[in-house]
C-alpha cells in the first residue's frame, strides 16, 4: 500500500522541469539521458505531468551524481548501501535526485544497479510518493531487479501517483 508524504507534498503544477547536472562514468551520456527521460516518463504516462530538459539555472527536479559527503546533509555510504536519494516536493531541493556514484549504475545488464529503475524510483519520490509496504511496488524501499524491456509500473505506485495528480 502506497504512502504519501505527511501533508501529501505535491507539485502545484503538471509542467515540471529536470536538468541533469553532471554524469557518471559508468556508461555514457546519452545512456544515462535515456535511462532519465524514461525513468520520467514512467509517471507522465499515468498522470497529468509533464517533464521538460533544460541545460542551464534551475530545474524543478536537479539530478547528479555524487560520492559521500555532498552537501545536502545525508552523505552516501560508499559502494552498496544507499543507492540514491531524493526529496518530496518543495521549494529549493526538493524533487532533486541524487544518485550515489560509489555504486555501478547500468544501463540494460540485469547485473549491478540499473540507473533507469534506480531513477525510477528516486522520482515518485520526487513527486511525492513515500516507501510503499507492497513488495511488487516500484516504492518499496529495497531495490529489486526488473526487467526493463517489459517494465510496467505496478497497480500500488499507479494508485499512489494518481491519488496525488
Ligand atoms: C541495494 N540497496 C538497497 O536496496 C538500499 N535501498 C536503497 O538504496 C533505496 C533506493 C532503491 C530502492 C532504488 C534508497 N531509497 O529509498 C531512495 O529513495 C537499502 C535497502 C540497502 C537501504
Ligand atoms: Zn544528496
Ligand atoms: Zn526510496
Amino acid at each position: 500500500a502506497y504512502s504519501t508524504f505527511q501533508g501529501d507534498y505535491k507539485w502545484k503544477k503538471h509542467d515540471l522541469t529536470y536538468r541533469i547536472e553532471n554524469y557518471t562514468p559508468d556508461m555514457s551520456e546519452a545512456e544515462v539521458d535515456d535511462s532519465i527521460k524514461r525513468a520520467l516518463q514512467v509517471w507522465a504516462d499515468v498522470t497529468p505531468l509533464r517533464f521538460t530538459r533544460i541545460y542551464s539555472g534551475t530545474a524543478d527536479i536537479m539530478i547528479s551524481f555524487s560520492v559521500r559527503d555532498h552537501g545536502d546533509g545525508y552523505p552516501f555510504d560508499g559502494p552498496n548501501g544507499f543507492l540514491a536519494h531524493a526529496f518530496p516536493p518543495f521549494e529549493g531541493i526538493g524533487g532533486d535526485a541524487h544518485f550515489d556514484d560509489d555504486e555501478k549504475f547500468l544501463y540494460r545488464s540485469p547485473h549491478g544497479y540499473n540507473l533507469f529503475l534506480v531513477a525510477a524510483h528516486e522520482f515518485g519520490h520526487s513527486l511525492g510518493l513515500e516507501h510503499s509496504q507492497d513488495p511488487g511496488a516500484l516504492m518499496y524501499p529495497t531495490y529489486v531487479y526488473r526487467d526493463i524491456d517489459t517494465f510496467v509500473l505496478p497497480k500500488d505506485d499507479v494508485d499512489g501517483i494518481q491519488y496525488l495528480y
